[in-house]
């Protein structure tokens, strides 16, 4: 076991340190600061007392606060973990060399470094009985996922798991004080005995000087020969083959996950129909006014969400609302050997991190997901206009056999239609700012959506 302790970064790193950073976050690719204005400015500083030598190099884990205008809140902290080892021996994840009055150090990307893993599972009480005086043993397979996005995450075969698969090693990037929702919900499922999420293996918790706790890295076992389910859809369209069997087991594993997640974790409030319709209306209006091509569609949003309040004000029962995805898309879904497994619980990167946990409606995830089927009929080029609305209604009749939304059939459809239009107004917003050429792609979804109701 490894003890970690959590000093102000001000009794943390050389100085130097801090420097040599601040020139080299904004290159990557899980800087949430883009290209805008951020102040850098290192807050907590994590160190691992390596009592027995196994880690074999110094690891620290700063935490940076980032602050700017261009920021989620104006205000973003970054897990940034650090290997320093002697200047004359760089390792992988070298990042540069600094000059200490202790000598010269090479500083590297931790979450690159086999010996960061090391300390990190390690001070998860993972691997420390079973790989007996070869510490490096548990990471000698070990490889950073490429195409790292918001997190970086490690394959770890050698990692111990019940299926023996190994371990999948997730740095958080950004990290914020409180309970992490890829923690809370996974462990949820895994512990209910779900099978639909990869098995949840631990997780390393620090609690700061002000007594808060935040996470910083999680582990979960890794899915065998998994395909990420956005790749294989595009893939199965591409050929002009039909998505419909894969969709509609998809339907029943995320209505399943929302049965189970409705038993395993507590109920939210009723819907309060004029405040859930007033956040779908502040979302579009924060969309039009991103998105200048969305203008002429006000009027028509303006009327659909009205009509879904009428209906919702008129529901016979409360309406409940219980913790679900938050950010279910095709790309979150790897189907493996043993079928589909829904990960990455973070829930939408562009909203604030107090609405992206809040209990919600359960079709909020079914609009997700639909919307996915149509961006890769797009992608993948389907020859048959069909292939979508056939992998949509398979995905749909399997998910409403398996669990019912409790809405009256019409308002269910109205709602459904709203939550599509919703996150087809969000991903102009997402393809406007990061892949511009894609905006078509939600713009004729969100045309689609209006014109179900006129
Ligand atoms: N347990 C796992 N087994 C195999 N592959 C995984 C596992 N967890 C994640 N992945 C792969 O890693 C990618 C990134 O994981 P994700 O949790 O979505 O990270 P991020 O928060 O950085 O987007 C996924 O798209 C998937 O391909
Ligand atoms: O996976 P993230 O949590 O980072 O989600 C963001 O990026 C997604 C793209 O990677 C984006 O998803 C959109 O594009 C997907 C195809 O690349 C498509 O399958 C999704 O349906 C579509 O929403 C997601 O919106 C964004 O939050």
């Amino acid at each position: 076991m490894v003890d970690v302790a959590v000093v102000p970064a001000a009794e943390g790193p050389d100085p130097s340190v801090a420097d040599l950073l601040a020139a080299w976050l904004p290159g990557r690719r899980w800087y949430p600061g883009g290209t805008g204005d951020v102040r850098a400015e290192p807050w907590l500083a994590v160190t691992f007392d390596d009592d027995g030598g196994t880690v074999g190099a110094d690891v620290l884990v700063l935490l940076v606060r980032l602050t700017g205008p261009t920021l989620p809140g104006g205000e973003v902290v970054v897990q940034v973990p650090l290997v320093l080892t002697d200047a004359d021996a760089p390792g992988p994840g070298y990042i540069g060399t600094v000059a200490t009055p202790s000598g010269d150090v090479a500083v590297h990307d931790g979450a690159a470094h086999p010996a960061c893993w090391i300390a990190l599972l390690h001070s998860m009480g993972i691997g420390t009985d079973d790989v007996e005086g070869d510490a490096a043993a548990l990471t000698r397979r070990g490889r950073v996922l490429a195409g790292e996005q918001s997190n970086t995450s490690v394959i770890l075969p050698e990692v111990p798991s019940p299926g023996g698969s190994g371990g999948m090693l997730k740095i958080l990037r950004t990290v914020a004080p409180g309970q992490h929702p890829d923690v809370v919900v996974p462990q949820a499922l895994t512990e209910a005995g779900w099978d639909g999420v990869p098995r949840f293996l631990g997780a390393l918790k620090i609690a700061t000087p002000d007594d808060a706790t935040v996470h910083l890295a999680i582990l979960a076992e890794l899915v065998p020969d998994a395909e990420d389910g956005f790749e294989l859809a595009c893939d199965v369209a591409s050929r002009g083959e039909s998505f419909a069997p894969l969709a509609a087991d998809l339907g029943r594993v995320v209505a399943e996950m929302h049965a189970v997640l409705r038993r395993a974790l507590p109920e939210g409030p009723p819907v309060d129909p004029r405040a859930f319709v007033a956040g779908l209306r502040r979302r579009a209006a924060a969309a039009v006014g991103e998105a200048p091509a969305l203008a002429a569609r006000e009027a028509e949003i303006t009327a659909l969400l009205d009509d879904l309040e009428r209906r919702l004000v008129a529901a016979p029962s409360p309406v409940a609302t219980q913790t679900i995805h938050g950010d279910l898309h095709l790309g979150q879904a790897l189907h493996g050997a043993t079928g589909w497994k829904i990960l990455d619980f973070e829930g939408e990167p562009q909203r604030p991190v107090a609405e992206r946990t809040a209990p919600d409606l359960p079709l909020r995830d079914v609009a997700g997901m639909l919307r996915s089927f149509g961006y890769a009929a797009a992608v993948g080029r389907a020859p048959d206009p069909a292939w979508e609305t056939e992998a949509a209604d398979a995905f749909l009749a399997a998910y409403r056999e398996t669990v019912a939304s409790g809405l009256e059939p019409d308002t269910d459809a109205a709602a459904l239609t709203a939550l599509v239009l919703d996150k087809a107004l969000y991903e102009v917003v997402y393809e406007t700012r990061q892949r511009p050429t894609w905006v078509g792609i939600p713009l004729a979804a969100v045309d689609r959506a209006l014109g179900a109701v006129s």
